[in-house]
């Protein structure tokens, strides 16, 4: 049986990302494709109690250092318990966020830096990457708009961040994306949702 692919999406708070993994997932079913949605933190048992440790409490419950490397647990457990089993088994792997949002948040925002993130997916997941990332590109003020709108004031531990903080995680990625165009892709998020899916589907075409 052919190997199945993996394709994250990625951005900022609001961009659509979870909107748009559903809509995929449909998409890439209607074609025949045996599909998975994922998330992270989470996705598997372990990587699902980890994500409540991270997004619930104070703002200031752990360390940047911490939540790096919970991150990286969390990652270590979804790899191994669901995407590398669902890839073997053929089937394709949507997950709505992976390594970048770590490389863009712990490791640009918060400082820690891109290279020990690296580091510590390398120990955890051996490094493993998607076949494709779908960076969603809103500009900011739409993006936390449609944030404020769903959370009613109840965003987690990094929605709550100041936008200083979502700046730099904006910038962060951006940056991943220019230095790894063979594995990203910029998609325009804006206008409605099912124009935004058609401009996803065109990039991951070559699939
Ligand atoms: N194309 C669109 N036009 C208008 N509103 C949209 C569009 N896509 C999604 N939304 C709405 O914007 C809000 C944020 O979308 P969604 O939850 O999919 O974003 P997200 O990137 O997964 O956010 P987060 O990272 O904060 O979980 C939701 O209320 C969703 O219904
Ligand atoms: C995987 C991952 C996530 N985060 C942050 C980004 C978001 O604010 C939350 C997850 O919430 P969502 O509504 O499910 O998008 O966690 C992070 O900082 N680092 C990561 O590696």
């Amino acid at each position: 049986m052919a190997r199945g692919r993996f394709i994250s999406l990625e951005g900022g708070e609001g961009v659509g990302k979870s909107t748009q993994l559903r809509a995929l997932a449909a998409a890439l079913r209607a074609r025949g494709h045996d599909v998975i949605e994922t998330r992270e933190p989470g996705g598997s048992a372990g990587a699902e109690a980890i994500r409540s440790l991270l997004l619930d409490g104070d703002a200031g419950r752990w360390t940047p250092a911490a939540e790096a490397l919970l991150f990286a647990a969390a990652r270590a457990d979804h790899v191994a318990k669901t995407i590398l089993p669902a890839l073997e088994a053929g089937q394709w792997v949507l997950s709505d966020r992976f390594l970048d949002s770590s490389l863009a948040y712990q490791g640009g925002a918060d400082g820690i830096g891109e290279a020990v993130i690296r580091q510590l997916h390398q120990v955890g997941s051996n490094g493993f990457l998607p076949d494709r990332t779908l960076l969603l590109a809103l500009p900011e003020a739409e993006a936390a708009g449609r944030a404020a709108a769903r959370d009613r004031g109840a965003a987690d531990r990094f929605g709550a961040r100041d936008a200083a903080y979502h700046a730099r995680v904006a910038a962060a990625f951006a940056q991943l994306a220019a230095g790894d165009p063979a594995r990203f892709r910029i998609v325009d998020s804006s206008g409605s949702a099912e124009d935004v899916t058609a401009r996803l589907l065109a990039a991951i075409d070559d699939l």
